[in-house]
């Protein structure tokens, strides 16, 4: 018991000293506003005593000019205090939106300088939350902190100051009532947590549920899956309604319990007023402004008891966001010249966090300059991962990835990859129009270049024929362009760039032949460009890389075969296997034309055959 309890005040101080490394930029502005704050409710302690006045002195009095005057101070009065209220409020508003903005925007910067590594073993709906949702969970804990909290004690210092200069007899009657009150907020601020927590987590389950099932409608039609994924929302859907209703059950009982108590509270002080009234020791406007304190201070001490409650909520949002900022950026060299030289792998040794087995295996190989290298071997047998290490994308454990010689660690890392280009293997494009995406490497390219490079690309074709050219919206809002076509559009961002090293991953896995030929077009364009550029392919269709300069069989991490097609042929090792197995697969295939070998991704080192046509 002693312990949780010191555990909860050290991870309530950590807390609060997290909360002051979010809020300490904005000192100056925390500090205006809990002062103009303070000062309203200080001021909302004045209101009792108008009434006082009026019962004791202006009514009694019956003198015209007093209840003019008596009615203008109180016109007055009024009119100031809600300006007063008024500027407290929209300040701390645009304070706590300041520094939930702020916080966001450092979190999303941050999380575009993390490795790639940091991306894989997170879901990406989960590490958007941290950017999006989890900052907007600080807002209550802000507003709480820097500007409610001050307001709060200040309204409960001067009531209560002013209740004992009144009558302090009668303020003790104020002081059984109180502890009461915050006992039973205290109480049930706990099971109040936890159902919040409960709620957020279903919330989540619900999200996560549907998400899965709408981004895979086609399985789940196809598998007639819809009654098992109507069960698995319902299932969550009804304790979302279970864990509602029990908490509202709970709200229920504690604002019972507070009405009971301050209403009983304000009948002890009507009787034991009453009775001072009656013996002359309190006048009737005494009374009357006691008990309108009484109910002025119900607020504030429910306020300050809830303060934890909105600094642990805050707190789960603010870990999680440290969680995200706390992980390193990845690093660079200081070079900021990459110079025109071959790409090499010296005896690289790579594994995936939390792999058994080695990705890479004391691979070497090197590719000259203007060459086109193309990665070729069973699926799973290092080809991407090769590609991940020469765009730096990951690092090796073991050996060194270099162009003319120099380690990939030591150029500045934006150097780096101004002179890697990449065609990813699924090109994802983003939302803007056609032009956008090609000149995303380059957004100040004239219209010429990026003209040139769709040409090139063999994209500027089916460019002109779409509604508006090159200024279609393509995604969610605008046209929807095939896999052949959005991979036209990544090969003319890739040309457009001037990069020197270009990484294409498996762009023609996925097209039918007559798509593959007019990709094949566009990657002559791009190997076209000039001899400056190192070209290194992976493609699972071995008729795309047959005129590649030099063609590397990986099998299980290592390099087992390597030299141009002719030569591999003749040889007839792994890549003539390969090879065989595809022109086998593609004559049994009912093709048109069977001398076009089918893809091949998953060819086994044991040679059964695992093609798909
Ligand atoms: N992010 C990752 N985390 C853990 N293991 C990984 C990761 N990516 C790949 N691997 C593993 O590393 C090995 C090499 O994978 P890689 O993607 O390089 O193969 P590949 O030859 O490109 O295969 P494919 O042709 O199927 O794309 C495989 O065993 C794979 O399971």
């Amino acid at each position: 018991m002693a312990a949780s309890d010191r555990d909860d005040r050290e991870s309530t101080l950590a807390i609060l000293s997290r909360l002051w490394g979010v809020l300490s930029p904005y000192k100056a502005r925390v500090i205006g506003v809990a002062l103009l704050i303070s000062f309203s409710a200080a001021l909302e302690a004045a209101g009792p005593q108008f009434v006082r006045y009026a019962f004791d002195v202006v009514i009694p009095g019956g003198r015209s000019t007093l209840f003019l005057w008596f009615g203008l101070a109180f016109a007055g009065f009024y009119l100031f205090r809600a300006i007063v209220e008024y500027g407290g409020m929209y300040w701390s508003f645009a304070l706590t939106q300041q520094v939930v903005s702020d916080v966001r925007m450092q979190a999303y910067d941050h999380l575009l300088t993390l490795p790639v590594s940091r991306f894989s073993n997170e879901q990406s709906g989960s590490l958007s939350s941290r950017v999006v949702s989890d900052p907007n969970a600080l807002k209550g804990m802000i507003q709480a902190a820097a500007s409610r909290l001050s307001g709060q004690l200040v309204a409960i210092l001067v009531v209560a100051g002013l209740l004992v200069w009144m009558n302090w007899k009668l303020a003790l009657v104020n002081l059984v009532v109180l502890p009461l009150l915050a006992f039973v907020t205290y109480y049930y601020q706990e099971p109040l947590r936890t159902a919040s927590r409960s709620i957020r987590e279903t919330v989540a389950r619900l999200t996560a549920t549907s998400t899965e099932a709408i981004s895979n409608i086609r399985v789940v039609k196809a598998f007639v899956g819809e009654e098992q994924e109507r069960e698995r929302f319902g299932t969550h859907n009804q304790r979302y309604v279970d864990i509602n209703l029990d908490r509202r059950k709970d709200v229920g009982k504690m604002e019972g319990l507070i009405n009971i108590t301050s209403n009983y509270g304000t009948g002890a002080l009507l009787l034991v007023g009453g009775w001072m009234v009656v013996s002359g020791s309190l006048s009737l406007g005494e009374l009357t402004a006691f008990i309108m304190y009484q109910r002025q201070l119900q607020g504030p001490v429910q306020s300050v008891m809830f303060f934890n409650d909105k600094l642990q909520a805050g707190m789960a949002a603010l870990e999680r966001l440290s969680e995200l900022v706390d992980t390193d950026p990845e690093t660079g060299g200081d070079r900021e010249e990459v110079p025109v030289g071959p790409v090499e792998l010296e005896d690289v040794r790579f594994s995936y966090p939390d792999a058994d087995e080695p990705a890479l295996r004391d691979l070497s190989l090197r590719i000259e300059p203007g060459e086109t290298a193309a990665l070729v071997g069973s699926s799973g047998a290092g080809k991407s991962t090769v590609a991940n290490l020469i765009g730096r994308f990951w690092d090796p454990q073991e050996g060194r990835v270099t162009v003319d010689g120099i380690d990939l660690r030591s150029f500045e890392l934006q150097a780096l990859r101004e002179h890697v280009a990449l065609v990813p293997q699924d090109p994802t494009l983003f939302s803007g129009t056609v032009a956008d995406n090609i000149r995303y490497a380059e957004p100040d390219a004239p219209d010429e270049a990026v003209r040139h490079a769709a040409e090139m690309a063999n994209a500027h074709g089916f460019i002109q024929q779409l509604v508006d050219g090159y200024d279609t919206q393509i995604g969610e809002r605008g046209v929807r362009l095939s896999g052949g076509q959005k991979q036209r559009v990544a090969i003319a961002r890739a040309i457009l760039t001037d990069a020197r090293i270009l990484l294409l991953d498996e762009a023609t896995s996925d097209l039918d032949s007559e798509s593959e030929a007019v990709i094949q077009d566009a990657l002559d364009g791009l190997f076209a460009r000039g001899d400056q550029l190192t070209s290194i392919v992976i493609a699972h269709r071995l008729s795309t890389i047959e005129n590649a300069d030099t063609i590397y069989v990986l099998e299980d991490g290592r390099l087992v075969e390597q030299g141009p097609h002719d030569e591999l042929l003749a040889e007839g090792g792994r890549y003539a296997e390969l090879w065989a197995l595809q022109r086998r697969d593609a004559d049994r295939s009912a093709r048109p034309n069977p001398a076009e070998p089918p893809v091949v991704t998953s060819a086994p080192v044991d040679g059964s055959s695992s093609t798909r046509s």
